[in-house]
C-alpha cells in the first residue's frame, strides 16, 4: 500500500453530493464535476456498502478534458448511516457518509413516541454520529414540559431541543450545529417537519413541503434526489430519499441504554440475561422502581433484532481500512495529506 501514499499527490480531494445508479457528481475546489468509478477501484470493491456514497470524501483523478471525475478511492469514513439489510447478513445500503450530527426528529403531537426515540438513538449512536433530539411543532403541544419528562430516561447524555417552525421558536438552537465545516442530517417520520426545518436552514423553498392531512399527522413525502446540500451560513446538510425511510437495524446498546448497561455491571452474572438469575441487579431496580420494566422491554427487543445483523457498520467499515489501506500508518499518511489538499 506504499503506492497509495505515494501516488496521492495526483488526486485532488472531492466530495460525494449526489448518487444516482451508474455516476455520481462529486465536488471538489475545481467546482462541481460529474463522476464516475475508476476501474481499478471498482475491480477492488468487495460489497455494496463499499461504493461510494452521499458524503464521502473521495480522492479523484479529472479526465484530459476536464469533464469527468474519476473516483480512486473512498477515504475512510467517520460516520456510516446504512440502510437495513436484506436477508438476515448481507451488509445494507449507504445512505450518507460522515455525517456528524443526526437530528431525530419527532413532533410533539400525533408522532411523539418514546420508544420510537429510543430506536432513533441506537441507530444514531451504532453510524458513529452524535444525535441530538428535535421535537417539533411545539405550537401543537399544550404541555411540553410534560413530554420532556417522558423522555427524560432514554435522551439522558444527548442534546435535546424544542421548536416550532410555526412560531420560529427554537430554530436558532438547531442552527447552532449547523456551521463551518460541520454536516448535518434530518431523520423521523413523515410529516414531522423535517423538510420545513431544512428549507428554514437553507433560506428558502429547496425541499417541496406538502399540506397533510389533519386528521392522523400523515405527510406524503416529496424529497426525489439524493442530494449534499450547502448551507449558506456554513455547514451542509445531507438529505437523500434513503434518509427518510431509514429504520433501526444494527447497534451498539450501550450507549443508549447507559442505565441498564451500568445495572447489569452490578449483576452477579456476568451473562445475566436479567430474567430469572438471582442477583440480578436489573430486576431489582425494577422492583424498586429505579428502573421501568418497558424499559427493558424494548432493550431486550432491540438485542433481539441486532442479534441478525453479523456486524455493526462500524466493524465492517473497520475491516475495509484495513484492506484498503493496509495499516492504519498508511492511512494516517494519506489523510494527512488530504488535510493538506483541504486546507490549500
Ligand atoms: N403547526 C406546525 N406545523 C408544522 C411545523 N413544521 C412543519 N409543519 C407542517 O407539517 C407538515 C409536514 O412538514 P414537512 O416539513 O413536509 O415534513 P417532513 O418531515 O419533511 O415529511 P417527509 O418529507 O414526508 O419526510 C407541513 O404541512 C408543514 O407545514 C410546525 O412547527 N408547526
Ligand atoms: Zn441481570
Amino acid at each position: 500500500m506504499k503506492r497509495l501514499a505515494a501516488a496521492s499527490p495526483d488526486f485532488d480531494l472531492a466530495r460525494v453530493t449526489e448518487q444516482h445508479r451508474e455516476t455520481y457528481q462529486v465536488i471538489s475546489v475545481a467546482g462541481p464535476l460529474p463522476a464516475e468509478i475508476a476501474g481499478k477501484l471498482r475491480h477492488d470493491l468487495t460489497v455494496a456498502t463499499e461504493l461510494p456514497a452521499v458524503g464521502d470524501w473521495v480522492l479523484i483523478t479529472v479526465t484530459p478534458d476536464q469533464q469527468l471525475a474519476l473516483i480512486q478511492r473512498v477515504l475512510p469514513r467517520q460516520s456510516v448511516l446504512e440502510r437495513a439489510a436484506v436477508g438476515k447478513t448481507g451488509a445494507g445500503q449507504i445512505i450518507a457518509a460522515n455525517v456528524d450530527t443526526i437530528f431525530i426528529c419527532m413532533s410533539l403531537n400525533a408522532n411523539f413516541n418514546v420508544h420510537r426515540v429510543e430506536r432513533y438513538l441506537t441507530m444514531a449512536w451504532d453510524s458513529g454520529a452524535v444525535p441530538v433530539v428535535v421535537l417539533t411543532k411545539a405550537d401543537l403541544c399544550a404541555d411540553v414540559t410534560a413530554k420532556l419528562d417522558e423522555l427524560a430516561d432514554v435522551t439522558m447524555g444527548v442534546d435535546v431541543i424544542t421548536c416550532s417552525a410555526q412560531t420560529g421558536d427554537g430554530v436558532d438552537a438547531l442552527k447552532a450545529y449547523v456551521t463551518g465545516n460541520r454536516t448535518v442530517s434530518f431523520i423521523g417520520s413523515s410529516g414531522v417537519g423535517k423538510s420545513t426545518l431544512i428549507n428554514g436552514l437553507l433560506g428558502g423553498d429547496v425541499l417541496a413541503t406538502k399540506a397533510i392531512r389533519t386528521d392522523d399527522d400523515k405527510g406524503r413525502h416529496t424529497t426525489t434526489s439524493r442530494e449534499l446540500l450547502r448551507v449558506p451560513t456554513g455547514g451542509v446538510v445531507i438529505d437523500t430519499p434513503g434518509m427518510r425511510e431509514l429504520q433501526v437495524q444494527s447497534g451498539d446498546l450501550t450507549k443508549a441504554f447507559a442505565d441498564i448497561t451500568t445495572l447489569a455491571s452490578q449483576c452477579k452474572f456476568r451473562n445475566c440475561t436479567h430474567q430469572t438469575e438471582p442477583g440480578c441487579a436489573v430486576q431489582a431496580a425494577i422492583t424498586t422502581g429505579e428502573l421501568d420494566a418497558s424499559r427493558l422491554a424494548s432493550y431486550r427487543k432491540l438485542q433481539l433484532e441486532i442479534s441478525y445483523s453479523d456486524m455493526s457498520a462500524r466493524e465492517r467499515e473497520n475491516a475495509k481500512i484495513q484492506r484498503f489501506f493496509g495499516s492504519k500508518k498508511e492511512m494516517k499518511r494519506t489523510m494527512e495529506h488530504v488535510q493538506k489538499i483541504r486546507r490549500r
